[in-house]
């Protein structure tokens, strides 16, 4: 099954609430003699109808299951954390007494214990206890109506997104077979309208976006990145005076969506539980565990808006592509310090990075990445990152950002577009670098190809990206 950010939101509220019913369940079964009575009287009869039921509910067409669904979304769910967490319990208890009353009614127990599972916020879980605790039959529909409903909202994401004014859409691109002969498939954009040359397409901010680790603390802003040239402009932290910014706006809201939770002093000056985060990051100048703080730190803060919009910020990363990592200890210290910094103020958020989630989340940031050229002036001097910062340009790289809809841009040695940080920040500029027509696929370079022969563009894109290039221009020279 596939994790919904709704795991993610994770503040713990109802994660007393699954021990307590699944609690709940076996202590009655086991202790409650009536309870058990009950049970006794109802197995026989339940038993027969439960054959036939259990027939008709294979039987049941993927239209009932539609329909099961249909009769769920047009339904308000609540939106306070309180009110989820009572109607998730109201609909756990009906659809418990539905089902003990027999098969008849074991379609409606699935509709409940489904309902349930749509509020509930780490529904992996809770899919365990009704594997234990629910008749199989009714499971099978509850787990119809999930995957029937994980389908198409995975369907309908690139309806929606990106949003229209971007001017751009992503489009799948068959790309021939993988080495098992399985058709695969690419996810390209594509320009929603024309573009003459020079002309922007679209902007962009990151989801999220860190400083290369060597920058921290000194004239770059810590939210936006951008360079102050003057000492006056930078606006330091109240709390550690660590980091800086360049604008109240920027310490609000670098506040308000991460840095309240991973700043590195507390508020009576001791050290805080993400100062061993910083210490990592700097000594390994390894970015992507502090940005996967951000990130998280971030979505928990993004659902707490409860902006209604229907994907978010977890979505976002669910769908790019990664190359898979394997587990090594540098990861595991990763998770733990992540743990750490985030623990006390994420309630649930230590169920929530398993070892498997934080692979994924670490990987598909590491291969979705772009290099932030947020400086002024060459006058810093960055090592560049080990790898996977994409769009090289010819200012030196001041950090990275993980951003929606340009993590979809293919890479082509001939490309139709560049990135510009025009506002001097993290703020993303795709810009047209010769006339395009609406439907044409937008592509960049990941790499400064200048005069690199096929060969040497090849292997570079291989090293960096494991990548193999399809472009135009790499197909004509093979
Ligand atoms: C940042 S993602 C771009 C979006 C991606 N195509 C998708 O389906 O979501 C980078 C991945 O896209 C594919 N890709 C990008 N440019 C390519 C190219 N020129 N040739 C072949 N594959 C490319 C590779 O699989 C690469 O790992």
């Amino acid at each position: 099954m596939k994790t919904t950010t709704i795991v993610a939101a994770t503040v713990g509220m109802l994660a007393v609430a699954t021990v307590g019913y699944a609690v709940y369940f076996d202590s009655k079964r086991q202790s409650d003699p009536e309870f058990k009575r009950k049970l006794k009287r109802d197995r026989k009869r339940a038993e027969k109808l439960a054959k036939a039921e259990a027939k008709r509910l294979t039987e049941e067409s993927t239209q009932d299951i539609e329909d099961f669904l249909a009769s769920v979304t047009e339904e308000d769910f609540p939106t306070s954390m309180e009110e989820r967490e009572q109607f998730c319990m109201a609909q756990l208890s009906a659809g418990e007494e539905l089902f003990v009353k027999g098969p008849e009614n074991y379609s409606k127990a699935a509709i409940c214990f489904y309902k349930a599972l749509k509020v509930y916020p780490a529904p992996a879980e809770l899919v365990m206890v009704f594997q234990k605790t629910i008749p199989p039959e009714v499971f099978t529909v509850v787990m119809g109506m999930l995957s029937k409903d994980v389908q198409s909202k995975e369907e309908k994401y690139y309806t929606v997104f990106p949003p229209k004014e971007m001017n751009v859409k992503v489009e799948e691109k068959p790309d021939g077979l993988d080495v098992n002969g399985q058709r695969v498939v690419r996810r390209g954009l594509v320009a929603t309208k024309g573009f003459t040359k020079g002309e922007v397409i679209y902007t962009e901010t990151p989801v999220v976006s860190s400083l290369e680790p060597s920058l921290e603390g000194k004239n770059f802003c810590h939210y936006c990145l951008k360079e102050m040239i003057k000492k006056e402009y930078m606006v330091p932290c109240t709390s550690c005076s660590v980091v800086v910014f360049c604008s109240e706006e920027c310490r609000t809201s670098a506040g308000q969506e991460f840095h309240e939770i991973l700043c590195t002093k507390n508020l009576n000056g001791g050290s805080a539980p993400a100062q061993a985060l910083r210490e990592y990051t700097k000594d390994s100048r390894n970015i992507v565990p502090g940005m996967l703080a951000k990130f998280l730190a971030k979505m928990v803060y993004d659902e707490s808006l409860n902006s209604g919009a229907e994907y978010n910020t977890f979505d976002h990363l669910e769908r790019l592509v990664y190359v898979e990592q394997t587990l090594g200890p540098d990861e595991e210290k990763e998770i733990e310090l992540l743990k750490l910094a985030l623990g006390s103020s994420i309630p649930g958020i230590d169920q929530f990075i398993t070892e498997e989630r934080y692979m994924i989340m670490k990987a598909r940031i590491l291969h979705n990445i772009y290099g932030v050229s947020s400086g002024l002036s060459a006058s810093f001097n960055v090592k560049p990152l080990p790898e996977t910062h994409r769009s090289v340009r010819d200012r030196p790289i001041t950090g990275a950002g993980l951003y929606r809809a340009t993590s979809y841009l293919m890479h082509s040695c001939e490309p139709n577009t560049k990135i510009v940080y025009s506002s001097r920040d993290h703020t993303v500029s795709l810009v047209a670098t010769e006339n395009i027509r609406s439907g044409d696929e937008l592509q960049v370079g990941y790499i400064k190809n200048g005069k690199l022969s096929t060969e040497q563009r090849r292997l570079e894109l291989f090293t960096k990206y494991r990548l193999q290039c399809s472009c135009a221009l790499c197909e004509m020279t093979d």
